[in-house]
């Protein structure tokens, strides 16, 4: 049996300037990856604020792990790391961590060692002791993740987790998240870096001025293309004819008609299985083109996204 850790039925906020989010009804299910999608300014922070008890809804419903968001009981289980971080600059980096475990209640002798192996975890772990106030951004944002799992949470709210790092930074969150999933935490994550999402996340929403635009697992959104891209060399328009004719495949090369011989050109194929292909690389190769590189075409989660919010206006209606 599968359980509903967020559910919510209608939720709205509406912060009286006609902004905010509306009418949002989802559910994740335990040990689920979801990724919230939208552009700036469409309501996904408001969403988490409001799961996580910090924005009192204007109306409906929503629960965590069967419990009213804002609940004593709710906010128990989860961790979050807000998109707006700030860290008391004073303290080190260790006393914030303190901090959110006497918040939590926590036994201090656990606490003072989740406290070094979760800054080792987040990459801080020789910076523990200096003051937040001499932490770069990224490593601010690093000491959040760390305070958002502090307590061991069944269930992550992360905001745009690796906002403010590096290529470096953002590829160590990544495998942290993977890691977490692997253990079973069931993750909401709101981010603009799609190729995070497409790998973690096991269902999107896509949210557009406040409504749920679109909402579903990530394979179905990008159900698998049956192009192939095929890098060739010496192929004239008289052999794509040919090629097109012996096989009977559909065929395209968009800069066929604009020089006799082309040089080095991308092939489009949709071949209807592997011996197809097989056949069509064959035939490249025996009338004496160069065959570079071969590649199955897979829509992403980036050009879903572009194609799902373009042509929409400010009310999230198309224009
Ligand atoms: N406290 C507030 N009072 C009034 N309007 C607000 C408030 N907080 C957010 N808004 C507005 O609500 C809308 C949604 O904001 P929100 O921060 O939830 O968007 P977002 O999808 O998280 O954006 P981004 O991707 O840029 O972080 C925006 O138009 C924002 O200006």
């Amino acid at each position: 049996m599968t359980t509903d850790i967020i559910s919510t039925q209608g939720l709205t906020k509406d912060y009286g300037n006609g902004r905010g989010c509306r009418d949002i009804t989802l559910t994740v299910r335990a040990g689920e990856a979801f990724g919230f999608l939208g552009p700036n300014g469409a309501g996904k922070s408001t969403l988490v604020k409001m799961l996580v008890g910090l924005v009192h809804p204007t109306a409906g419903e929503g629960f965590l792990f069967g419990q009213p968001v804002g609940s004593i009981e709710a906010r128990r289980q989860i961790g979050y790391l807000p998109e707006l971080y700030r860290y008391q600059e004073w303290l080190t980096g260790e006393e914030v961590l303190n901090l959110h475990a006497k918040l939590a209640d926590m036994d201090r002798n656990y606490a003072r060692k989740r406290i070094k192996h979760l800054l080792e975890e987040v990459g801080i772990g020789l910076r523990g002791r200096d003051r937040v106030k001499h932490y770069s951004k990224g490593m601010q944002q690093r000491l959040g993740f760390a305070c958002a799992l502090m307590n061991d949470p069944q269930l992550l709210f992360l905001d745009e987790p690796s906002s403010a790092m590096d290529p470096v930074g953002r590829h160590e969150v990544r495998q942290l998240l993977m890691g977490l999933k692997e253990q079973g935490k069931t993750i909401f994550l709101n981010s603009h870096l799609l190729e995070d999402v497409e790998v973690l996340c096991d269902r999107v929403a896509l949210l557009n001025n406040g409504n749920i635009m679109a909402q579903g697992t990530v394979v179905d959104l990008l159900e698998e293309s049956n192009r192939w891209r095929l890098r060739v060399g010496g192929l004239t328009p008289v052999l794509l004819e040919w090629l097109k004719e012996t096989t009977g495949m559909a065929m395209a090369c968009t800069d066929v008609n604009t020089s006799p011989i082309l040089d080095v050109v991308w092939l489009d194929a949709y071949p209807q299985n592997d011996e197809q292909l097989g056949w069509l690389n064959s035939l490249i190769v025996e009338q004496g083109m160069t065959l570079y590189e071969v590649k199955k075409d897979k829509n992403r989660l980036n050009e879903w996204f572009v194609g799902a919010v373009s042509g929409l206006n400010q009310r999230g209606e198309r224009a």
